[in-house]
């Protein structure tokens, strides 16, 4: 399942980013490929170490765990903190799979269920830089105007296309969630929107209603994400 998160930063939030890191220093993203990435990743990305980068990194996470459809669709159980890349002047990032398993900051060893692409400029502004998932339905491509995000199983092949005019900037990162299975973090995100769309039609004055079908699927809901969470 790919979701499609809007506007998590307004335009006004996305150009202050935009301005901060076009204006920041930026190293070869091979630098952090692996070893049978390297051969087809050619992009510039933040260092790692960049307190720039932390900061606007640390700010998109903040913002995406309090976004009920993201905690609704990804289920968090850590995010490797959120980096950034730049592709212009041909730059792409060829067909690959991400690294099943990264090394979160405390050190501790986390799996990549999911992985993101937070989009820091429009679409009208490059040519090329679609973001290119192999799905079981077939490719899709995905282009999404600036403070947009996609939210995508980890274990796709995916590319980057080539940039042929302007510039794609980016933020990107990976997560583990609580339910690994992507068939069962799936039905647990139907199951849990339907809920939030019946609760919404027992309001009344503002407040929730009491209905025993909606508690009951509520108690479905959380029986299945007991059974199937693996912390
Ligand atoms: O730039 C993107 O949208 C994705 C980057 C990517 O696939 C990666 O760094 O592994
Ligand atoms: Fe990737």
């Amino acid at each position: 399942m790919l979701t499609i998160i809007e506007k998590l930063f307004t335009p006004q939030e996305v150009a202050s980013m935009r301005e901060s890191l076009l204006a920041a220093e930026w190293q070869d993203g091979a630098a952090t490929a692996g070893s049978r990435s390297i051969t087809v990743k050619q992009n510039l990305q933040i260092p790692t170490d960049s307190p720039l980068g932390q900061e606007l990194g640390a700010e998109i996470l903040r913002r995406l765990r309090a976004h009920p459809l993201f905690v609704s669709a990804a289920l968090p159980h850590s995010i490797h903190p959120a980096k950034f890349n730049l592709y212009k002047d041909g730059g792409h990032y060829g067909l690959h799979v991400d690294a099943a398993l990264m090394t979160a900051p405390s050190g501790n060893l986390m799996r990549t269920d999911l992985s993101a692409t937070l989009f820091l400029n429009d679409p009208q502004e490059y040519e090329g830089g679609e973001l290119t998932i192999e799905t079981p339905f077939g490719n899709q491509a995905v282009k999404l105007p600036a403070g947009d995000l996609v939210l995508y199983p980890a274990n796709s092949l995916h590319q980057v296309t080539p940039v042929t005019k302007g510039y794609r900037l980016a933020s990107f990162f990976w997560m583990q969630s609580l339910v690994p299975d992507e068939g069962e973090r799936t039905l647990l995100f139907d199951l849990d929107q339907t809920i939030q769309s019946l609760a919404a039609q027992h309001m009344e004055n503002g407040a929730a209603t009491k209905d025993a079908q909606v508690d009951r699927l509520g108690f479905i809901y959380h029986n299945l994400l007991r059974r199937w969470t693996k912390l």
